[in-house]
């Protein structure tokens, strides 16, 4: 019997998608069975140049691509509105998704989670996959019991479409939990310039910055009384998700709900 976990990748042409590509070529019991490209459809991934040489077909349409594929997880490293639409549509068709996509709206992880369980099978939307960085998000919501003032900086590659970053959201919404909603900053503060003091999460303070030669970075900055603490994550390249994705491949096999980010896998 073939005990492999069949997977399908959304995204293989991203700098995401490209490493995972490698990632499932690379684990012995994972197996690519096809690929959800926007372009290249009915091709082979193997025919397209700069693609790895893996005889896997090409969907353009993911219901079409599960409708003709048996698989049982989809790996979406997309975009926000088309990583919504791949995970409902896995989800209809008993498929497991791992989704590295940011951007989800809480409306929409209700509504998948809801889904998930409906189905009973498992998900995993992690707004970041490196172990590194749930620790970093780990060790600030402890940090934020002590020392409620606290700011975000995230900082990343310039062709990165949303902000604030998935794992600044994550980050504020689990120091959320230690800390009560407070406004940060003199009473009067003003902006003589709009978005000066980032977005408003609670209170607390989300700078996003964008910049070439940047990957993935953040640092969580608490402020108190005569003396500061800074928490620092960062991602030099892409390989650093991948143990975080095969984690989750491995772990969506054995859940029946959706899980929303690895600190809740990390213990
Ligand atoms: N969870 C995590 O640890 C990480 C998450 N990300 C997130 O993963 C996503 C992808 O990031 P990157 O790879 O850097 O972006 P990218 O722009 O390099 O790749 C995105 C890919 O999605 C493809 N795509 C868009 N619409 C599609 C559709 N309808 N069907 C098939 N493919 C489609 C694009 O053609 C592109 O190849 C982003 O949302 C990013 O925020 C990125 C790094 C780590
Ligand atoms: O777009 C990226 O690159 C990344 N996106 C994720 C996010 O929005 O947090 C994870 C990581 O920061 C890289």
């Amino acid at each position: 019997m073939n005990n492999n976990v069949r997977i399908v990748i959304a995204g293989p042409r991203g700098r995401m998608g490209k490493e995972a590509v490698k990632l499932v070529q690379e684990v012995e019991n994972f197996e690519l069975v096809a690929v959800i490209d926007r372009k290249n459809n009915g091709m082979m991934l193997s025919d397209v140049e700069g693609l790895p040489n893996v005889a896997v077909p090409i969907y353009s349409d993911i219901a079409e691509c599960l409708g003709n594929v048996p698989a049982d997880v989809l790996i979406d490293l997309t975009i926000p509105e088309t990583g919504y639409v791949h995970t409902k549509t896995a989800l209809q068709h008993g498929v497991r998704p791992v989704v590295g996509t940011t951007g989800f709206t809480k409306e929409q992880l209700t509504e998948l989670k809801s889904l998930a369980e409906e189905k009973e099978i498992g998900c995993i939307i992690a707004p970041n996959f490196a172990i590194g960085a749930i620790l970093m998000m780990k060790f600030s919501q402890m940090a934020a019991k002590y020392f409620p003032n606290v700011e975000i900086l995230e900082l990343h590659h310039d062709n990165k479409l949303d902000a604030p970053s998935g794992t600044a959201i994550k980050t504020a919404e689990m120091i959320a939990e230690n800390r009560p909603e407070q406004k940060q900053g003199h009473p009067d503060e003003k902006e003589t310039i709009q978005g000066a003091r980032g977005a408003d999460f609670e209170g607390m303070r989300i700078h996003s910055v964008r910049l070439p030669g940047l990957v993935a970075h953040q640092q969580v900055q608490f402020g108190a009384e005569g003396e500061s603490l800074t928490i620092r994550h960062d991602s030099y390249n892409r390989a650093s998700f991948m143990s975080g994705v095969k984690m989750s491949v491995d772990t969506v096999m054995n859940l029946n709900t959706l899980v929303y980010g690895l600190d809740n896998i990390i213990n």
